[in-house]
């Protein structure tokens, strides 16, 4: 087996390879599907509510948004990098919405590259999120990495990803996971700001949501199984047939997003709650919204529109809110909150 010694290296070149396949190669999950497609909204023909006032403002971790959505962790490292989220950002303080930078591992172990993460100037209002692998806090990581990358970005959150099916592909990737939840507990003690837990596409299960809440997690991002597959991006990485042999064994692997919103809705009505995973238009973030989620993450939608141009970045977010408030009016609800009490979305038989 190869083992890096230049890690530093090993990660940006990681990051790169991330944003690559994702794009050039089929890595959408190829059987399960996000569960939203389970649910239907009733057309109410006469909404008796003017268009124009349709407001699909909310506010989450106590800041506003001019939408629900999130522009989910993605990258960070390399200069392509950069260039992405700086646009993201700029989108993302035009329409105030909520923004993830990927892992900021890659700066823990290089600071030189602080500089394709640090998005704030282009978003001083929005809800900005920073992002390290749990896994990490087994790997030498503490409370002065956690604030490093908070600082970098001048964070709202820092979220944490759970990604335990991505290392298992991902050559040379960090399986320890024994103790972990510990050391979020400690971590959610200790850190000035809220954190976050998410995964990156196979789910949170209420199970699991329920031991995070207990160790004091602030919010949850399902990331449910339906979307990107990263075993299967992890797959086209690997080094050698076995591992994309595996990659492709558990393409279709997780929890189906709209499971994981029921699901953890029911063990905790309250607790801050972001939908994500396999959400490609308004309609899904809607539905997520009415199953009990509070905002909802895209980020494959993000990454092409941002690898595009920064007008077809403008276009996808115009378009998504052009979405969920035509939901909205189609089902004769002028809020958010009217959407989530009211009886309009329907379970298919
Ligand atoms: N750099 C670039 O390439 C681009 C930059 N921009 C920037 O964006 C500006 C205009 O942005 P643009 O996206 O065209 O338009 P807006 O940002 O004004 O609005 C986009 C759409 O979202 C709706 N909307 C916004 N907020 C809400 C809300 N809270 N509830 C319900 N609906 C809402 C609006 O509906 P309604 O019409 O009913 O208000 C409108 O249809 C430009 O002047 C420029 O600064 C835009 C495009 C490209
Ligand atoms: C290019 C790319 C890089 C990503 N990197 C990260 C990351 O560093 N940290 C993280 O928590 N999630 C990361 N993700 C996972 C997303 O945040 C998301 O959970 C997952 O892709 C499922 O959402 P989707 O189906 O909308 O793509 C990345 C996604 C993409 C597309
Ligand atoms: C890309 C996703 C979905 C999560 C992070 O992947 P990595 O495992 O490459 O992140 P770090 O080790 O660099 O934190
Ligand atoms: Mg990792």
């Amino acid at each position: 087996m190869k083992i890096s010694t230049n890690y530093s290296a090993a990660t940006e070149s990681r990051k790169a390879d991330h944003i690559r396949i994702c794009l050039e190669e089929d890595v959408q999950f190829r059987q399960t599907t996000n569960g939203l497609e389970r649910y239907s909204f009733d057309h109410c023909c006469l909404p008796e509510i003017d268009r124009s006032e349709i407001d699909i403002s909310t506010t989450f971790l106590g800041k506003p948004m001019d939408a629900p959505l999130l522009i989910s962790s993605m990258t960070g490292g390399t200069k392509e990098a950069k260039t992405i989220n700086t646009r993201l950002a700029k989108v993302a303080q035009h329409h105030r919405l909520a923004m993830g930078v990927g892992s900021q591992r890659v700066a823990v172990e290089n600071p030189e590259v602080d500089h394709t993460f640090a998005v704030r100037k282009y978003a001083p209002d929005i809800l900005l999120f920073a992002n390290l692998g749990a896994i990490q806090l087994n790997y030498s990581y503490g409370l002065d990495e956690c604030l490093r990358v908070v600082d970098i970005l001048e964070a709202d959150a820092l979220i944490l990803h759970l990604n335990p099916l991505q290392e298992c592909i991902q050559p040379n990737g960090d399986t320890n996971f024994q103790s972990v939840l510990d050391k979020i507990k400690t971590l959610c003690e200790k850190l000035p700001v809220p954190v976050i837990v998410k995964e990156v596409g196979n789910g949170i299960s209420a199970k699991m949501a329920h031991k995070l809440i207990g160790a004091g997690v602030t919010a949850i991002d399902v990331a449910g199984a339906g979307g990107t597959s990263w075993a299967l991006v992890e797959s086209e990485r690997a080094d050698n047939i076995l591992q994309r042999r595996l990659g492709r064994t558990f393409a279709d692997w997780g929890v189906p997003t709209a499971d994981c919103i029921t699901g953890i809705r029911q063990i905790a009505p309250d607790i801050p709650l972001i939908a994500s995973g396999g959400l490609r238009h308004g309609v899904d973030v809607a539905k997520a919204i009415a199953l009990g989620s509070d905002i909802a993450g895209l980020a494959m939608p993000f990454l092409q529109a941002a690898t595009s141009s920064e007008a077809t970045l403008y276009d996808l977010a115009k378009v998504l809110i052009a979405e969920i408030s035509t939901v909205l009016f189609c089902t004769g609800n002028a809020t958010l909150e009217q959407l989530k009490q009211s009886d309009s979305l329907q379970k298919l038989q």
